[in-house]
């Protein structure tokens, strides 16, 4: 499979995760998707958990901030790195949780089937903003709320044009999103995007979800443990950071209402594998907050 494809199985194990009720509350899925598959109980519940656990840290990034209830929060933006066919924006906007503005970047090739599927959904294009431009030649959509460009995570200097090209301002909190995605870079072009990230933002958070071992991926053998994972923050400049497997975030980090519900779909007894596959998953964070607005973001301690 190539690097790019794996956005499409990440598509389908979302949907598929739609299909069997685990998540509730994605209407745009279906957009990306021609043909489901249906997938394991066991692959469907890390999904979920792997759904629900960044979502969460999302939700929280949005309310941070704010002081008292009639208060508003700071503007804010989020920037997904390897973006693939995510629909988070969609739900946000849909949910009317979404951000100032939400950055995407992918490899052209992934881009411009984006902006296609967008430019001839209305469902999709109706939640755009304003000034909407729509280019599935140039792999770009630009407008008031989203913004999906094309630049290749290694090359930082494409990175920086495309996004000043499209209004990105880095003294705006922002939470950076990397999810399955540094996994794919060789360990030194992660290090630099880590340490890209720390350098032009100042109140930041920026989240990584990945695999810490057990599979034949590039970045692998560079981070292997959830200190490594910490510490390739805190080297990079990063204020703190926090590293959780998924074991640990799925037992005690999630909503134990919603644990209960996903846990009755369906018939589950691969209880061994299951810890193992989830210990060799991580979400990992690493914080910067010149404004005091973060202080209590992350899984709770
Ligand atoms: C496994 S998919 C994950 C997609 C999405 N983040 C998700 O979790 O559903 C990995 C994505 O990273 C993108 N990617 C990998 N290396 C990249 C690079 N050097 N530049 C831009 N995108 C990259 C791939 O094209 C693919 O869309």
């Amino acid at each position: 499979m190539s690097v790019q494809g794996t956005n499409d199985d990440a598509t389908l194990s979302k949907m598929s995760c739609i299909k069997k009720g685990y998540i509730t509350n994605d209407n745009f899925v279906q957009y990306f998707v021609r043909r489901p598959t249906k997938r394991s109980p066991i692959i469907n519940r890390g999904y979920y958990a792997r759904w629900a656990a960044i979502r969460g840290l999302i939700l929280q990034f949005l309310s941070a901030g704010k002081e008292g209830a009639n208060e508003e929060t700071p503007k804010k933006q989020i920037l997904s790195l390897g973006a693939g066919f995510d629909t988070v924006f969609f739900q946000l906007k849909e949910d009317g949780k979404q951000p100032h503005r939400f950055y995407e970047i992918d490899f052209l090739e992934v881009t411009s089937r984006k902006a296609g599927i967008i430019g001839a959904t209305d469902a999709l294009r109706s939640k755009l903003g304003g000034n909407a431009v729509i280019s599935k030649e140039q792999g770009e959509v630009t407008s008031n709320d989203y913004c999906l460009l094309p630049a290749d995570l290694r090359d930082l200097t494409a990175l920086n044009k495309v996004l000043d090209n499209a209004g990105f301002d880095p003294s705006l909190p922002t939470l950076v999103l990397a999810e399955c995605v540094l996994i794919y870079l060789d360990p030194q072009a992660s290090r630099s995007l880590i340490k890209w990230g720390a350098q032009k933002l100042s109140t930041a958070v920026f989240i990584i979800y990945e695999q810490m071992r057990g599979c034949p991926l590039l970045g692998i053998d560079d981070t292997p443990t959830l200190r490594a994972k910490e510490e390739r923050f805190t080297e990079a400049c990063w204020q703190r950071a926090v590293a959780l497997n998924m074991d640990n975030i799925y037992s005690c980090h999630l909503d134990r209402d919603d644990i209960r519900r996903i846990e009755r779909l369906e018939i589950f007894d691969e209880f061994e594998e299951w810890h193992i596959m989830q210990e060799h998953y991580c979400i990992a964070y690493g914080i910067k907050d010149q404004l005091g607005i973060l202080e209590k973001f992350g899984f709770s301690q």
